[in-house]
């Protein structure tokens, strides 16, 4: 049997668990595929790295061209991350009609429908299932399990490296720098670990997710993002003590050909399911308007879930192949929808303000969420600890986001507000 020949670019955390997928499950995959599957050529950036998987050092090469030029590779994993010189490889790998699996969610975010066209046109497969909620296969739930609903709400943790920190911030007290090194030491973290704790990574699958879900153009510029370096343990034993989880959530929703997309930490009510996800876990919950609550689960980062993703995408491109239809999963024409005003986007929310100890402040501020037409859930008084102010800690109910922001700018000309310190949005 002729194998199947696949070119990998990147040998890293995600690559080095393809390799020994490949390898370890080949009896597996040639009885799907019914060719064995053969890891040809592997670029890195530098040959004399210490690997923690032994590679022949003739499939090793420095220069990206060798994979992305070789006539006899046939799919091309690429597993180096980044935006240039990666985009350019995919492009011209296309050009030459090999096939694309991909964990790139940056890429796919900013020029995924311009790599999709490109695929299109050249009669090429691009798959990106890892790109999003590493082992768990939301893409493709999306695509083909809900392909007969209209999906209304996508909401979830979508990223392994900040659930970790935050679960081990609340369950063991530990410290924000010390969890997120070892996250970057197992692996989960981007090389830039910026991208996780500030949001953005979850932000650009969000916008994936948005964009087949919703069957919509969303663009990362569509997405609100907040990510969770201001969270501190104090803002997370408050949420613990009034019966929540902080999560960082990606929501997005979608009505009428409007939709809102926001990642921000979160407060979860303890008895939601999203709220037991921890450690480097992703959970995606999809409300539909047939099929109703659904949820997925499942390790979002890591060596090897991850590249299950990966090598799933890998066997469904080789079945294209044999079938001889690649390139026709992008059948979708993506409508563009108008992003919701804030006067449209509604949700509860905690506030954590320091005020004045004196008679009449509280008056004053329920007076002003009144003012707004913001209705309270519940309100708690305690002393602060380190002045003779006084906390006041409030959750609203539903309030539109344009509403919220008019009683934050008032809160900021009261002078017996001394500080807002905490807002957050809350998911019962
Ligand atoms: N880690 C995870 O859990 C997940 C990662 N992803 C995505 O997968 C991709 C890879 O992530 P990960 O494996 O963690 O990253 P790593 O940093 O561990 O690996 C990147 C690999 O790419 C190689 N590389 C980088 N730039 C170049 C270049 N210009 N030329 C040749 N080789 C290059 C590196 O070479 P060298 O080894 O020589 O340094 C390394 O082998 C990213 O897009 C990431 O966002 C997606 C889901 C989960
Ligand atoms: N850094 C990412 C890796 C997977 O996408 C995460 O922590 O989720
Ligand atoms: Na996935």
């Amino acid at each position: 049997m002729k194998p199947i020949k696949v070119g990998l670019l990147g040998l890293g955390t995600v690559g080095t668990g393809v390799v020994r997928i490949v390898e370890g499950h080949q009896e597996d995959l040639i009885s799907q595929v019914g060719s064995p599957v053969v890891i040809e050529r592997i670029a890195v950036r530098t040959l004399d790295k210490q690997r923690n998987i032994d590679i022949a050092s003739s499939k090793l090469t420095e220069d990206p061209w060798d994979v992305i030029d070789d006539p006899e590779i046939d799919v091309i994993v690429e597993v180096m991350g980044g935006i240039e010189p990666t985009k350019t490889y995919i492009l011209e790998a296309l050009e030459r009609g090999k096939h694309i699996v991909t964990a790139n969610k940056d890429l796919m975010a900013l020029y995924g429908s311009e790599i999709l066209a490109k695929a299109k046109y050249k009669r090429c497969d691009v798959f990106y299932e890892a790109s999003v909620a590493g082992g768990i296969p939301i893409i493709r739930t999306l695509v083909e399990g809900f392909s007969s609903d209209r999906i209304m709400k996508i909401m979830g943790i979508v990223n392994g490296t900040t659930n970790y920190i935050l679960s081990k911030m609340s369950q063991e007290g530990a410290s924000y720098d010390d969890v997120l090194q070892e996250a970057q030491a197992l692996g989960y973290a981007e090389s830039d670990p910026t991208a996780d704790v500030e949001g953005l990574d979850a932000a650009r699958k969000m916008a994936i997710l948005g964009t087949i879900g919703f069957r919509t153009n969303v663009g990362l510029d569509d997405v609100s993002v907040r990510g969770i370096s201001s969270v501190s343990k104090e803002d997370i034993m408050y949420a613990k003590r009034l019966g929540y989880e902080m999560k960082l959530l990606g929501i997005a929703e979608y009505q009428d050909n409007e939709f809102n997309i926001s990642v921000e930490p979160t407060m979860v009510k303890e008895d939601h399911p999203i709220a037991s996800v921890n450690g480097v876990y992703n959970a995606v919950y999809v409300y539909g308007e047939a099929v109703g609550e659904t949820m997925f689960y499942g390790a979002g980062a890591g060596e090897m879930p991850t590249a299950t993703s990966i090598v799933a995408d890998l066997v469904t491109v080789i079945k294209n192949i044999k079938l001889g239809i690649n390139g026709l999963r992008e059948l979708v024409s993506y409508t563009d929808s108008k992003v919701k005003q804030d006067e449209n986007v509604f949700c509860k929310n905690f506030l954590l303000l320091q005020v004045e100890d004196k008679a009449g402040v509280l008056a004053q501020i329920t007076q002003i969420f009144a003012e707004y037409q913001v209705s309270l859930e519940s309100v708690l008084q305690t002393p602060d600890k380190h002045s003779k102010d006084v906390e006041i800690i409030i959750i609203t109910h539903n309030a539109s986001k344009a509403s919220m922001n008019q009683v934050l700018s008032h809160f900021e000309t009261l002078s017996a507000v001394r500080r807002i310190k905490s807002v957050y949005r809350v998911e019962s």
